[in-house]
């Protein structure tokens, strides 16, 4: 089986709106539900896990009813950071009686763009290899500063990759991860990418993403979803 494991216990602060970003329609429709959307239309997907930020649950489900999403079985409790989230979620999803071998594609709320092909690739890839991350190339020239303000280090740009989601793992590997990050005192680690790498020993392999694939987190960020959505309504859904 494979599930979606939404994660959308954030507040949203860097939108600076009254409502959490995930829940600003876009379109007549919630930011959660076009991300939803992908994995409800998606035929290998069984099933869609939400880690709900605190009091927003019945709103998520009465959205999830309006629009039809009929693979939302599970809402778990947001956490104080996105691992704690994710632990919340793959330990919601263990209770609720999935298999160690499910998998897993953990991916972002405020990500709405995301195309089939993405999701397709990440089930593949993680069936071969076990450990699939979203990311594409860095075309930027990338710099280091130590105050945000000033510069005089360049980092070449070759070998970076700038990660997204989904990042797709085996339940029972992202289990064992997160036990072993209670372990070793790893409580904040930015993403499920960032703390398998922190904790050595696990090989991750990319799945190319699409600039498409856009994290809404600023109002920028949220005028480029309108403009995409204007010019090819779904397209890269399909
Ligand atoms: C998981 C992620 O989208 C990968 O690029 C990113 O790390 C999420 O960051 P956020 O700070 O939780 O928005």
């Amino acid at each position: 089986m494979n599930y979606a494991l939404i994660i959308a216990g954030g507040s949203g602060n860097r939108m600076g709106q009254d409502i959490p970003k995930q829940f600003m329609h876009v379109d007549n429709c919630p930011i959660i539900i076009h991300t939803m959307m992908a994995f409800q239309k998606h035929p290998d997907i069984q099933g869609i896990a939400v880690v709900c930020l605190a009091g927003w649950e019945t709103v998520l489900q009465s959205y999830a009813n309006q629009f039809c999403i009929t693979k939302l079985k599970w809402i778990f409790p947001g956490g104080s950071n996105g691992q704690e989230s994710i632990r919340n979620g793959i330990y919601g999803l263990k209770e609720a009686g999935c298999g160690d071998d499910d998998l897993v594609l953990v991916h972002d709320a405020v990500r709405p763009l995301l195309s089939q092909d993405i999701i397709s690739s990440n089930i593949a890839i993680c069936q071969k290899y076990g450990y699939a991350i979203t990311g594409i190339k860095c075309r930027e020239a990338i710099l280091e500063s130590e105050d945000g303000f000033t510069t005089n280090t360049s980092i070449p740009r070759d070998k970076l990759i700038r990660t997204q989601t989904p990042q797709t793992f085996r339940l029972g590997n992202l289990i064992a991860a997160h036990e072993e990050a209670k372990e070793k005192g790893i409580t904040n680690s930015v993403a499920s990418c960032t703390l398998m790498a922190e904790l050595g020993g696990r090989q991750m392999h990319i799945v190319p993403g699409s600039e498409k694939n856009i994290k809404i987190t600023t109002v920028e960020d949220l005028e480029i979803l309108k403009a995409l959505m204007k010019v090819q309504p779904e397209a890269w859904l399909k």
